[in-house]
């Protein structure tokens, strides 16, 4: 299985309206869709060392002191696909760059574009940029690869406790 993660940079944008920087991808898994700064873990990182070192990749923002905000296990045809660690942050250094992988945008966190998002993210994205932790499972069939196949259903609890882990 694979081990991923997403990091939301959260900020105070104009007329106090809060904002989220996303990225919309220019390559790989999810390419042309927006979603949070993240990638596959690499062999001996932790996810939190991974969160920190895709955004920095990605966009060029140096983000710290993440909080946990979900896992996600991502299922195609019936076997577990990707695990994916969830954080926020709202401390950073930088000015968020494109690069190879990704266009990045602040968006308010009452306007993020679910419709060009992976088919679950308006599921528990929402809850995430609230504040709230997730833990969810989401099944996808049809066959590799994942961002091809078909969401068909899911189950989420919210409220989990997260912050001992990594
Ligand atoms: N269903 C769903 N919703 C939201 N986000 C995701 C999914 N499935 C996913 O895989 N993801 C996320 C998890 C990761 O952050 C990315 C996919 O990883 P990434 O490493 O960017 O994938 P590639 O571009 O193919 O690989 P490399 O860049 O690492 O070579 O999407």
């Amino acid at each position: 299985m694979i081990e991923a993660t997403l990091c939301f940079p959260l900020r105070e944008g104009g007329d106090a309206d809060e904002e989220v920087l996303l990225i919309e991808k220019r390559r790989g898994l999810g390419e042309g869709w927006y979603n949070g700064p993240g990638g596959k873990c690499e062999p001996g990182e932790t996810p939190r060392e991974c969160a920190v070192r895709e955004t920095e990749e990605e966009v060029g923002l140096e983000v710290t002191d993440l909080e946990k905000a979900g896992e996600l296990t991502f299922l195609l045809d019936g076997e577990a696909h990707t695990f994916c660690h969830v954080y926020r942050s709202r401390s950073f250094e930088g000015e968020p760059t494109s690069s190879e992988e990704a266009y990045p945008e602040w968006v308010p966190v009452d306007d993020v574009p679910y419709d060009r998002m992976w088919d679950d993210d308006h599921l528990w994205l929402p809850g995430v940029l609230e504040g709230n932790t997730v833990a969810g499972e989401f099944r996808f069939e049809g066959g590799e690869p994942l961002d091809e196949a078909a969401f068909v259903d899911h189950d989420l609890e919210w409220g989990v406790s997260l912050e001992s882990r990594e």
